[in-house]
């Protein structure tokens, strides 16, 4: 990897336990690590290098401790980012609860500050649902109605299993072609950039 030119920095959040650092080792190394948790400490990186149609991408991953104590340290890690994945647990033990609010404490962040940030939300842990579908502590449809105000994708992920992680992934390379499209294109014809926010110049560059 040494010397290869990231295309994509991409930031792990959420509340500790939900798994960031799993999602990352099951995309990255395609397994899932038994044995005793094992907490961040303040951040790893790792970079994964994909393709997107005949495009090669690199994504940089900043994986941020969730324990409050880094808060400040993850603060630091997802400046200039381009994607978040900003993660919450779907089965709520003890040690998970409130992890939904967490996450939406980090999309509070990165909209006052980072503007240029794709918010995808991940709800972690589905396997878990399988065994016991009562367990699930935030309504699917709620979410997806918060996800569409805040204009983020949605997706639910086991790293157990690997259920929608590879999926996970692959959407955010391929949003940051679509973005990148998307530019080539407007400073080639001269398009005024302030039209970003029309959803027309929005959903084109998604086909
Ligand atoms: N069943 C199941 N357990 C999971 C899954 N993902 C993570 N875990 C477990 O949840 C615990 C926490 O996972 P981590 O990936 O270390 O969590 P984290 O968000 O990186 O935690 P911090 O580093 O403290 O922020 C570990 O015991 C994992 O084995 C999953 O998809 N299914």
């Amino acid at each position: 990897m040494s010397g290869q030119r990231v295309d994509v920095k991409v930031v792990m959040l959420g509340k500790e336990y939900v798994g960031k650092t799993s999602l990352v080792e099951r995309y990255v190394h395609d397994r899932f690590l038994v044995g005793p948790y094992q907490n961040t400490i303040g951040a790893a990186f790792v970079a994964k290098v994909m393709s997107v149609g005949d495009r090669t991408v690199t994504l940089g991953i900043w994986d941020t401790a969730g324990s409050e104590r880094y808060e400040a340290m993850s603060r630091i890690y997802y400046r200039g980012a381009k994607a978040a994945i900003v993660c919450y647990a779907l089965y709520q033990d003890l040690t998970d609860s409130s992890s939904f609010e967490r996450a939406k404490f980090w999309v509070k962040e990165l909209q006052n500050l980072e503007e240029g940030c794709q918010i995808y939300l991940c709800g972690t842990k589905s396997d878990l649902l399988e065994e016991d579908r009562r367990r699930r502590r935030v309504d699917f449809h709620d979410v997806q109605d918060y996800a569409d105000n805040i204009k983020a994708q949605l997706f639910e992920t086991s790293s157990k299993t690997g259920q929608s992680v590879d999926e996970l992934f692959q959407k955010v390379a391929e949003d940051y072609v679509s973005v990148a499209a998307f530019q080539v294109m407007t400073e080639d014809k001269g398009v005024d950039l302030g039209q970003k926010a029309n959803p027309y110049f929005y959903s084109c560059c998604h086909h």
